[in-house]
């Protein structure tokens, strides 16, 4: 059993923004899976939407089952223990998602009591041994957030989504705000946690570039559904997806120096998730288009071994073979057309 099994996940929120439409996501302890789109496409609301964190008034329909429980159907107090237990998020900008009056080690110390149900002193001990873990000394418990700098803000942030020992952390754009060395260090902090923990990690990013270098597995999301899903480094340097090539082209790619003068943009905006257009979402923007892409709109389905894409001219290459996923599934699909999806990766000079 998987740690994590996402099915058909669909999330309208109230005045009909259909942020999540249909998603479907695997994760398996010590695994890390990323998910990237330009902002807007759905991605924190998903991470939401697994721990029942949305609005009141916002319809979300499919399964959410956390070590075979499903989160979208249990009671709310078996929620709340869920929520720190199970899961638990680490949300993007330390400073706003800590209480600036309380010291650092009080607020590490609450969910302890509350769900572990420890003694005071129990839960100073074990705040202690979180600190050490997000490399900070235990001492550090006295501060208030206002004395941390930044990326010890955002250490604490993790020593809180451990405080419960889950099995399964969501990243929400952990390092945006951070600088670039200090982002490199919570980055092998998290990966280095996750190992060692044996923790699922589902890490959200439009940076495509830090998820390939961080995750396994990638998903892309565009208007609220995953377009291209795969092993991470595949994803990022050879995307399938016109969507996901374009957004791949816009990062410097690992390795290659000389792409980072050349970074290279997307015209148009994301649909509005109340409109949004009809048959293949992405055919306004897409450079590749065909007369009938406003009128169907392609399922994700295999492009290769561990690879699926969601766009009429992608399917396994012939060099490639049968995939071994989802075989029944692959019909009569055109193969890819590489000269098309060429002329959809904008070259760098
Ligand atoms: N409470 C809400 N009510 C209505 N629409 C919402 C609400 N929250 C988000 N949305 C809309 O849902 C869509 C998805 O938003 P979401 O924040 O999940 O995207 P995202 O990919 O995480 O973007 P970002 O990277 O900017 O956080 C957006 O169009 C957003 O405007």
């Amino acid at each position: 059993m998987s740690l994590l099994d996402v099915r058909n996940l669909t999330v309208t929120y109230p005045g009909g923004a259909a942020a999540v439409r249909g998603v479907d996501l695997r994760l398996d302890a010590g695994r890390k899976l990323g998910l990237a789109g330009e902002s807007g496409c759905g991605k924190s609301t998903l991470a939401l939407a697994l721990l029942r964190l949305l609005p009141s008034g916002t319809r979300v329909t499919g399964e959410v089952l956390l070590d075979g429980e499903d989160v979208l159907t249990m009671k709310w107090g078996r929620v709340r223990a869920v929520r720190w237990a199970g899961a638990s998020v680490v949300f993007q900008g330390a400073m706003h998602s800590l209480n600036a009056v309380h010291r650092i080690g009080d607020q590490i110390a609450e969910p302890i009591l509350l769900h572990r149900k420890a003694t005071p002193a129990g839960a100073k001990k074990k705040t202690g041994e979180l600190l050490e873990q997000v490399g900070l000394p235990a001492a550090r418990a006295d501060a208030y957030p206002h004395e941390l700098s930044g990326g010890q803000r955002q250490r604490v942030m993790i020593a809180m989504a451990l405080a419960c020992d889950p099995r399964l952390i969501i990243a929400d754009e952990p390092t945006t705000a951070l600088d670039v060395m200090i982002q490199a260090q919570i980055l092998r902090l998290i990966e280095q946690l996750v190992a060692d923990q044996d923790l699922g990690l589902i890490m959200i990013s439009h940076d495509l570039a830090v998820l390939a270098d961080t995750c396994d597995r990638l998903a892309v999301m565009y208007a609220g559904r995953v377009v291209e899903e795969g092993p991470a480094r595949q994803v990022y340097e050879d995307a399938r997806h016109p969507y996901a090539r374009a957004l791949s082209a816009a990062f410097p790619r690992i390795g290659d120096p000389a792409s980072r003068f050349a970074p290279q943009g997307l015209a148009g905006d994301p649909p509005d998730p109340a409109a949004l257009p009809s048959g293949c979402t992405f055919h306004p923007r897409c450079p590749v288009a065909l007369e009938t892409c406003p009128e169907e709109d392609p399922a994700l389905r295999a492009a290769g071994p561990e690879r699926r894409a969601a766009c009429v001219l992608v399917g396994p290459r012939p060099d490639e073979g049968p995939s071994a996923e989802t075989p029944a599934a692959q019909g009569d699909r055109p193969a890819e057309d590489p000269e098309a999806l060429e002329e959809a990766r904008p070259s760098t000079p």
